[in-house]
């Protein structure tokens, strides 16, 4: 069974996989094509599988590619606990501009559904965190793009002190939401 929730913001959802336990730990379907299908409705082809490993207060983000670059993402945490922001940058959509912000851990096992066109990033909550996602295009270093992660216009609470985060140097220094191209 694969169970889905929307959010708030348009096209963009929750999925929660059954989860089997017993004596030896846990068995997901992680992804499986069919049942995406069959609960989304959508029929997309993820080309690229990431991975990251991430130290507590760490926060990646807010992060998209541009254009006909822009990547639908299907995002996890495989290890850890981690706090995951999107906010919808579609000029034009219902919820343009507004974030939405979720736990995701090896606990509850939930996967987010990032559509096209929305800004992605996640602060590690745990000591470690190992986060994998699904694409469906190739990483453009040319449309690699992003927002800065605290600008008041997507009024995001991160809850986590923020002299104890860890940004790069890349996302320290990224535009506002007002000097951005899209
Ligand atoms: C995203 C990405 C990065 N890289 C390289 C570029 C760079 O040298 C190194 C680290 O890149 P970054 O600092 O951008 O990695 P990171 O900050 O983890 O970027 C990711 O953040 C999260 C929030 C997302 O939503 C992703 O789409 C992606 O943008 O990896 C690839 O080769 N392929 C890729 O697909």
């Amino acid at each position: 069974m694969l169970e889905i929730e929307q959010t708030p913001l348009k096209d963009c959802f929750i999925l929660k996989p059954s989860v089997f336990r017993d004596h030896r730990g846990t068995f997901i379907e992680s992804f499986s094509q069919r049942r995406f299908e069959e609960v989304t409705g959508l029929n997309l082809d993820f080309v690229q599988d990431n991975q990251s490993s991430s130290k507590k207060g760490v926060l990646r983000g807010l992060h998209f590619q541009k254009g006909k670059y822009a990547q639908s993402k299907l995002v996890r945490t495989v290890y850890g606990k981690v706090l995951d922001v999107v906010v919808d940058l579609r000029p034009g959509s219902p919820t343009f501009k507004k974030s939405f912000k979720t736990v995701l851990s090896d606990e509850n096992h939930h996967q987010l559904f990032v559509p096209a066109g929305f800004a992605h990033g996640f602060l590690t909550l745990s000591e470690m965190s190992v986060f994998a996602y699904k694409c469906d295009q190739y990483f453009h270093k040319d449309a690699d793009a992003g927002v800065f992660y605290n600008d008041p216009v997507f009024e995001i609470d991160w809850e986590y002190p923020q002299d104890q985060m860890i940004l790069s140097e890349k996302d320290a220094n990224l535009p506002t939401f007002e000097n951005l191209e899209l």
